[in-house]
């Protein structure tokens, strides 16, 4: 057995103390083998002047699209996609995915992110992104049949279903799958009738923006006289397995169902402020017991990937949705980027207790806006920054240290999403 101590430490427990206490890793197993006291381990991790939190869980998001930060900003959903994003994305090649997959992952090893959710095409490339940087993933290929002939959304279906099966347990188990339909209303009724059986059959867990805007709500309501989650309901599409992105527009009834279906709600609390979507009722759906986790969405539409910043914008627009400054505490924000997302996600990641997979960050403390230390999870939730993560552990592997990634070379990473996206804009322009 090979092992790796992080020591000198304090460490976030899951009941949301904190204790100074080292770490022992099994990297064979990729687990945790103990919390405490004077541990040695083959390998060391220097965790003086640092907190030791479980991993971040980005909930959902569209990892290639780091290639296109910044390509469109300040437009509602519908124009953004419409007018600007689903052409460029026309004219994104397998290596340009490759490169903003590779972009969008080295960003999230250096802000403490081990496993993300991710819908978006050409997922092959996005999961030898993974297999490569060493981080869990659950991927899907994103289904879109409106303005398609029946025989393209077919073939789009198909492929969602073919590649959740295909990458199911993928890179040792750390990539899992989800059939992933785009919305409620981007893919037909039909294809859903279809295929969710067929991917319930398969034990295939089920993803897809829901209720994100009111404009995706209205028509659902006028044509089917039901709000979207029953609708999804009735289609089978909610599930305890399952996970929607947004929840934004959910009404009391719509909170009930996915409390007792047990489906989780991975809430992008960057991407609905920028869009102007609107505010989810955090709160509300926590006290309903929902399970909720935290994503980024992708970086067109945040415009970054790290989870600390959506810890603190989740707190912030929580209690404005809530008109009370106690909803959504630090405490849960904490939560919703660690447990929160991995419960959603099916995945056992999110917490540091023994047994549990050793997926961690390290971060340092030793800077004026985290001085002085009243309440380190106070910290987590509204001062701590990506650049403060020193190191990033992934299924007992170091994937970074000292701030140097170790599994993917960081300086020609940048330079081919660089060249890809110039290459892109000319393309575009022509
Ligand atoms: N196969 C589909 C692609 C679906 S992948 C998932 C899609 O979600 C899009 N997307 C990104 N952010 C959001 C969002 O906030 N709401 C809805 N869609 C989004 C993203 O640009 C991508 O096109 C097709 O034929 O276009
Ligand atoms: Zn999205």
């Amino acid at each position: 057995m090979t092992t790796l101590a992080i020591t000198g430490g304090r460490v976030l427990l899951p009941d949301a103390t904190i204790t100074r206490a080292d770490v022992l890793i099994d990297q064979d197993a990729g687990e945790i083998l103990q919390i405490g006291p004077d541990l040695d381990g083959d390998e060391t991790l220097d965790g003086s002047d640092a907190l030791v939190t479980p991993g971040f869980v980005n909930g959902h998001c569209h990892v290639a699209m780091s290639l296109l930060r910044g390509y469109a900003d300040d437009k509602p959903l519908e124009n953004w996609l419409r007018e600007d994003i689903w052409p460029a994305e026309a004219q994104l090649t397998d290596e340009d995915i490759r490169a903003g997959a590779e972009l969008g992952v080295l960003e999230m090893i250096k802000s403490g992110t081990t496993a993300f959710a991710d819908m978006y095409f050409e997922v092959p490339e996005i999961a030898a992104a993974v297999e490569e940087a060493g981080v869990r993933a659950r991927l899907g290929h994103g289904i879109v049949t409106v303005a398609k002939d029946e025989e393209e959304a077919r073939e789009d279906a198909e492929t969602s279903l073919e590649i959740a099966r295909e990458y199911d347990g993928a890179a040792d188990g750390r990539i899992s799958a989800a059939f992933m339909p785009h919305s409620l209303t981007t893919v037909g009724e039909e294809y859903l009738a279809e295929y969710v059986p067929r991917a319930r059959e398969a034990g295939i867990p089920i993803h897809y923006h829901a209720n994100e805007t009111s404009e995706e709500v209205t028509p659902i309501v006028e044509e089917r006289g039901v709000r979207p989650l029953a609708y999804a309901a009735e289609k089978g599409m909610l599930d305890s397995q399952d996970f929607v992105a947004h929840g934004v527009h959910v009404d009391e009834s719509e909170i009930q169902l996915l409390a007792e279906a047990g489906t989780g709600v991975i809430h992008c609390p960057a991407s609905n402020m920028k869009l102007a979507s609107g505010m989810a009722p955090v709160q509300r759906m926590l006290e309903a017991g929902v399970t909720v986790g935290l994503g980024t969405d992708g970086a067109a539409s945040n415009n970054d990937l790290s989870m600390l910043d959506e810890a603190r914008d989740a707190a912030m627009l929580g209690k404005l949705a809530a008109e009370d400054a106690s909803a959504v505490p630090a405490e849960s924000v904490v939560e919703l980027v660690t447990r929160g997302s991995a419960d959603a996600l099916g995945l056992e990641s999110g917490r540091l207790e023994q047994g549990a997979p050793a997926d961690l960050a390290v971060i340092d403390l030793d800077a004026p806006h985290l001085t002085p230390r009243y309440d380190l999870v106070s910290h987590l939730a509204y001062a701590a920054a990506a650049s403060d993560v020193r190191h990033t552990v992934c299924d007992g592997r170091v994937l970074m240290r000292d701030r140097e990634v170790l599994t993917l070379e960081e300086a020609s990473v940048l330079s081919r999403a660089r060249e890809a996206a110039a290459d892109l804009r000319t393309r575009l322009e022509d």
